[in-house]
């Protein structure tokens, strides 16, 4: 590992631990504080009961030579009664300091969730959720990888090296009675074993952080064999076994780096484990000559050894690693909030929302490319929106109808152009404000697995409790049967994974999201997007949905988008992308007359529903 990135490495470590210690702080002082003692108080303890356990071999000895004297056994009741207080009293501070960082490591961690989900949740729009590298901050803030350590390991690792540490240093204290070159020579010696340690731990933190991404990958193929989306198509593909593959794949090709790393233990580390069991076995020999000589008791033998044993404690490094792998997630979910609070992330606009649009909505010149890609998805696209009237777009695939959505709703900002409503530029508008202004369904619409109460309340929040307003809007969608039905109503969880839960079909499901956006009509909303939400239902059947849809939102600025024409026909308006722009527009007979892309289009699908019935009404 080069020496740059090991500084570097140092450095993060430093930032590791003060984030660590400042989040612990800000959680709650009043833990600290509790943590504090339990981390100082055994450690005072431990040197005292070490001494007193001193005391009792000595007057043992002596009794055992010279017999028990008066003096002698109060001396010894009083020291085995001390060390017997000193050992209770340790005992009950333990589980103490155990239980304040378990409370603290929980509350740290769901305040770390917390933030995440508010921060991920923050920027209005989509981009920040398309950048591989804040995705893999927000992985890192959950999780290390998939062997996490968790935040609240590190406050247990805390507990434990910091106690571990002030023990070990009592213990160089009372190992300076015997020589003060002792206890140096240990601490040397554990500092030059713990160093080659933390070295190899650093290296292995850092290099399984560089592995984020390829971890992230390994865990999507994880979750796709666990959980239930996936399901149907990894069996009926018979996947399971390729699946099974790649994980393990990608699992190990990630993890390979950090293993060879941990294997690789280096010659530093085997001569200091060497020089550590010499002088540990050269002053316990050192220690039985002095006490055999009579130079020291027994007792202070015995002091002595105990001190020894602890003093690997100062520079206990085990520990390191499980405190700066499990404060990670938390610098990282700092990092995240910092960069989400750029204004790149923040989207414009001061102005209400209200009431818009009265009049209608224009793109002028409007393109559009994603972040990080090489090309404009639309390209100088013009394109009329008249308030309370009905537009289609149609357009071959890929052509940008959802993303031309997409801007609308401001889930993106246009690159180039401006989109104008009532006059007024999108980017001038607040963009909260005016995401209470559209409704949109899209293809992938969500299935909450939630009640259809909740399926449905999304669209307006406000009336989620409002029983009437939520059976106005189903009755509307024709979903109100179909909820009436399921076993515990309106409070059925919309999935066969909860206990009562039931599924919908793919058309119930599309009736469930159509309530969701009429309910969001009802709360305000001014304009309604469909975008090909109706893929379970055949052309007869999303033809009358949609047809409903355009009577149910009557004098309500719509837009659908379909590939069906006999579902657009209806529309006020219908507009032809292709190219990134408008290629044709106007109502449906004006387009069919025109006879251009989209009169070519229509013949080409009516002609394909016709053919079947033809030849059906041939066999007749
Ligand atoms: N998040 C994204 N990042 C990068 N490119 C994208 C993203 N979403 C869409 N695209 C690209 O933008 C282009 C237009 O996509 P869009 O979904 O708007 O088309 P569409 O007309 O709605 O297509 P379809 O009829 O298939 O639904 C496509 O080339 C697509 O690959």
């Amino acid at each position: 590992m080069p020496e740059r990135a090991g500084l570097h490495g140092a450095r993060l470590l430093l930032r590791l631990r003060w984030t660590l210690f400042r989040e612990m702080v800000r959680t709650s002082p009043g833990l600290c504080v509790l943590l504090l003692l339990a981390i100082m108080l055994p450690a005072a303890l431990s040197g005292a009961f070490v001494v007193a356990t001193g005391v009792v071999i000595d007057t043992v000895a002596t009794a055992a030579k010279d017999g028990l004297t008066p003096a002698g056994s109060r001396t010894m009741i009083t020291a085995l009664v001390v060390a017997g207080v000193l050992y209770t009293v340790q005992m009950t501070l333990h589980p103490t300091g155990a239980a304040a960082c378990d409370v603290m490591g929980r509350r740290l961690e769901g305040r770390l969730r917390d933030r995440v989900m508010a921060t991920v949740l923050a920027p209005p729009g989509l981009a920040h959720l398309e950048q591989p590298d804040v995705l893999d901050r927000v992985s890192t803030a959950q999780t290390v990888g998939i062997g996490e350590i968790r935040p609240r390991a590190a406050v247990r690792a805390v507990n434990n090296k910091y106690s571990e540490q002030l023990q070990g240093l009592v213990g160089a204290g009372l190992l300076l009675g015997y020589a003060w070159w002792a206890p140096l020579v240990f601490i040397a010696a554990w500092t030059f074993l713990r160093h080659a340690w933390v070295r190899k731990l650093r290296d292995s933190v850092q290099l399984t952080a560089l592995q984020t991404r390829s971890l992230r990958r390994s865990s999507y193929f994880r979750d796709l064999a666990l959980t239930s989306p996936a399901a149907k198509e990894t069996r009926v593909f018979g996947m399971a076994g390729w699946l099974l593959d790649r994980f393990a794949r990608t699992w190990t090709e990630a993890m390979s780096v950090v293993w060879q790393e941990r294997r690789n233990g280096g010659p530093r580390l085997w001569i200091s484990i060497v020089l550590l069991a010499g002088i540990h076995l050269a002053i316990f020999v050192l220690l039985g000559n002095s006490a055999a000589s009579g130079a020291i008791s027994i007792g202070a033998m015995s002091v002595y050894i105990q001190a020894i044993l602890s003093l690997e404690g100062v520079v206990s490094y085990d520990l390191d690693h499980t405190i700066d792998a499990g404060s990670r997630p938390i610098l990282t979910a700092i990092e995240l909030e910092e960069e989400m609070a750029r204004p790149a992330y923040r989207m414009s606009g001061e102005l209400p929302a209200a009431g818009l649009p009265s009049e209608g909505i224009r793109f002028e010149d409007v393109s559009f490319r994603y972040p990080g890609q090489s090309h404009d998805v639309l390209a100088g696209l013009d394109l009329e929106i008249p308030a309370g009237r009905s537009l289609a777009i149609v357009g071959e695939n890929g052509t940008g109808k959802t993303t031309l959505v997409k801007l609308l709703a401001r889930l993106y900002d246009r690159t180039g152009g401006r989109i104008l409503v009532d006059g007024v530029d999108l980017v001038r508008i607040d963009p909260q404000q005016w995401s209470h202004r559209i409704a949109a369904i899209f293809q992938d619409f969500v299935q909450y697995h939630l009640t259809a109460a909740a399926n449905v309340g999304f669209g307006a929040l406000e009336l989620a409790e409002d029983r009437e307003a939520l059976a106005t809007a189903a009755r509307r969608a024709g979903a109100l049967e179909i909820i009436e039905s399921l076993p515990q109503g309106w409070d059925t969880i919309l999935s066969r994974e909860f206990v009562d839960g039931a599924d919908l079909s793919g058309g119930q499901w599309q009736r469930i999201a159509l309530a969701r956006a009429l309910l969001a009509v009802a709360g305000g909303a001014g304009v309604l997007v469909l975008d090909e939400p109706t893929a379970h239902l055949d052309a007869r059947a999303e033809a009358e949905f949609y047809n409903r849809f355009l009577e149910l939102t009557e004098g309500t600025t719509t837009v659908v988008i379909s590939h069906r024409f006999s579902t657009v026909r209806r529309a006020d308006r219908i507009v032809v992308l292709a190219d990134g722009k408008v290629a044709e527009q106007g109502t449906h007979d004006e387009l069919v007359a025109e006879g251009g892309r989209y009169a070519r289009m229509f013949a080409l699908q009516a002609a394909r529903f016709d053919e079947p019935a033809k030849q059906v009404e041939a066999h007749a």
